[in-house]
């Protein structure tokens, strides 16, 4: 067993691993138990949906790391804070011995469960764990290496964990660093998605230290007063959940410096970053106070074809918005910035998404119920979704996803603009703005029978379509925008021309998600000061690789070779489909030769 290099280490692991193992035994567990703890498929929809991090922010992230599974035996795996895989995913030959291993969603891993293992152990003590083959306390589990990262909600809580699973034989060795940076994005994500209007996001980003780059401390504040923070923030902070809400800048700014918490960020030469909702990240000197942003505030980053001004005066007027658009063109971003521009904008911005809430819970989630309505109910009650966007905005994603009984008693709330809860009697008025989103042609849900036309007529009213990334005109702006909003300009990092054109013609199946990611990535492995060329792209997800200009070829890599002597550079990156490998393969050079000779055509 191993802890984080980088955490205080308080007990050495081996006293990690007998104190597990006594609580294991505690538990009342023996080694060669055989009880196999898996939630049944409600209690696994309940828990999909109260932990909808997972779905929002770690699914995405989970789809990118999937391809380093291909060629080695392993899986990755999110549970929630009780230890119930929510999610697997990896290589596939293993997720099939994984299931057997009880890695599908569904198993139970806390320590109570199945006594010490990384799931269970790094709930249980809220930080970095590795446990290998004998090491776990059922002897069952033996076969298995497994490290495992918490995740932190940026309100300090212990949200769930991250995990990697491997045979025990061929352990994951370069765990600690995958499972880290993970954790980190989940958390930067979720944090930033909370930033409401008013709100201020400050960010301590590390300059001139590769090592730490991409890890950045961010908190939110309002007025002043603390409301999130990523566990980065928590740490060097000192945060506490109770801090939450309570704790001014002022003081967790002083005493930081006293415990020397901002000395050590300085001596690493950390910028401050501050981002007001609705404002562009402003760079302000260090030892300035956040509160005030540096820059004025400029307009989104427009998505090409869409008419912003026009769409927001559709918004104030109160008339539904559906955003249609492939998945990751930024139908969410769009609404919310609309809302942050709006006259809805003192209120909420309450995001559903439609596809993940299960279906026994709709109601009690979008409608509300009164204190002990059915059994479980807390004894406050609970106000509902609609009633919390009143006065602010609903944003319903994957609204094509909507059972169809929902979406009559949705039509119901949006006609009589008033909301019964479960167990009650008196209606409460709602009024709020209304954007739904889908990647689906909703016209032909509804001659599939799958939508009722009537809802579709009412959310409807005023219909935007963002065109996926690869038509948008004015790509190379918008990688240049999207560059800089990332910070590079803070760490003196450009793109190269040719570069900003190669990545405007690929494709981006992922659209803006895909694009962002990579940039951050190609970000993460720059120098300070740095232009960055062709040679230094990393290779790409393949579909997202292929230039738009590159026709399909039916000719095999061996019949091509063959002609290789007569094939020019862009013949062969076409001939190999934008695959840079292939193609310096078949011109029988590197492939950082292949990238300066394109480099050198293009100036
Ligand atoms: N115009 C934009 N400028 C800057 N960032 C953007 C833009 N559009 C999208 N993004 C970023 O791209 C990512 C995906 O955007 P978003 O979640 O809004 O997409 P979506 O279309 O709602 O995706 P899905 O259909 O999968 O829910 C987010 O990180 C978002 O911040």
């Amino acid at each position: 067993m191993r802890n984080l290099p980088h955490d205080t280490p308080l007990l050495s692991p081996a006293s990690i691993l007998s104190d597990s193992w006594r609580r294991s035994q505690h538990y009342g567990l023996a080694r060669d138990d055989d009880h196999r703890p898996v939630a049944g498929h409600e209690q696994l929809g309940e828990s999909r949906h109260r932990y909808d991090w997972i779905a929002r922010y770690a699914s995405p992230l989970l789809a990118q790391l999937t391809p380093q599974f291909r060629t080695r035996a392993g899986v990755l795996v999110l549970s929630d804070p009780g230890g119930m895989v929510l999610e697997s995913t990896g290589n596939s030959g293993f997720l099939q011995k994984a299931e057997q291993l009880a890695l599908a969603p569904g198993n139970v891993w806390s320590e109570d469960a199945r006594g010490t293992n990384a799931i269970g152990t790094a709930l249980a003590l809220g930080r970095y764990c590795e446990v290998s083959g004998k090491e776990h306390f059922l002897s069952r589990h033996a076969a298995l290496f497994c490290a495992a990262m918490p995740v932190y909600s940026p309100r300090g809580e212990l949200a769930g964990v991250i995990d990697i699973s491997s045979p025990a034989s061929l352990p994951w060795q370069d765990a600690t660093q995958l499972l880290s940076r993970a954790a980190w994005q989940i958390e930067q994500h979720w944090v930033q998605k909370q930033i409401t209007a008013g709100q201020v996001l400050v960010q301590l980003r590390p300059q001139g230290q590769p090592e730490l780059a991409p890890f950045t401390h961010s908190l939110i504040f309002e007025d002043g007063i603390l409301q999130g923070a990523n566990s980065l923030a928590c740490r060097d902070f000192g945060l506490q959940p109770q801090d939450f809400g309570q704790r001014h800048q002022d003081s967790i700014f002083a005493c930081a410096m006293e415990n020397g918490a901002l000395a050590w960020m300085r001596d690493t030469a950390y910028q401050m970053h501050i981002d007001r909702a609705q404002k562009r990240p402003g760079v302000i000197v260090p030892d300035q106070r956040p509160g005030k942003p540096a820059e004025e505030p400029t307009a989104l980053l427009a998505p090409s074809g869409v008419n912003l001004e026009k769409t927001l005066r559709v918004v104030n007027a109160g008339i539904a918005l559906c955003i249609n658009g492939e998945t990751g063109c930024g139908k969410e971003y769009l609404g919310q910035h609309l809302y942050r521009q709006s006259k809805w904008r003192s209120g909420n911005f309450v995001a559903i998404n439609c596809a993940a809430l299960p279906e026994h819970l709709i109601e009690s989630e979008l409608f509300g119920y009164m204190p002990g309505a059915f059994t479980g109910a807390s004894s406050r009650g609970y106000a509902g979704k609609f009633r919390e966007a009143n006065g602010g905005m609903l944003f319903l994603d994957e609204i094509g996803d909507m059972p169809l009984a929902l979406q009559t008693r949705l039509l119901r709330v949006l006609q009589e603009k008033r909301v019964v809860p479960l167990g009650g009697n008196s209606a409460f008025p709602v009024d709020f703005s209304l954007v739904c989103a889908t990647h689906r042609n909703l016209v032909e849900q509804v001659e599939r029978g799958l939508f009722r036309e009537d809802l579709l007529y009412r959310i409807q009213e005023f219909t935007v379509e963002i065109p996926p990334l690869r038509q948008w005109q004015n790509k190379g702006l918008f990688i240049e925008q999207l560059w800089s909003e990332l910070g590079a300009p803070v760490r003196g990092i450009r793109l190269c021309q040719s570069v900003v054109s190669y990545l405007a013609d690929c494709p981006w199946p992922g659209n803006v998600r895909q694009l962002l990611s990579q940039l951050k990535v190609l970000l993460a492995l720059s120098d300070n000061g740095q232009t960055v060329t062709l040679c230094d792209l990393p290779d790409l997800p393949r579909s997202a690789h292929a230039p738009l200009s590159v026709p399909p070829t039916t000719r095999t890599p061996n019949e091509t070779a063959c002609h290789a002597p007569c094939i020019n550079e862009l013949e062969a990156i076409r001939i190999s489909q934008g695959n840079m490998s292939e193609a310096a393969k078949r011109l029988g050079i590197s492939r950082s030769t292949l990238y300066r000779r394109l480099e050198k055509q293009r100036a």
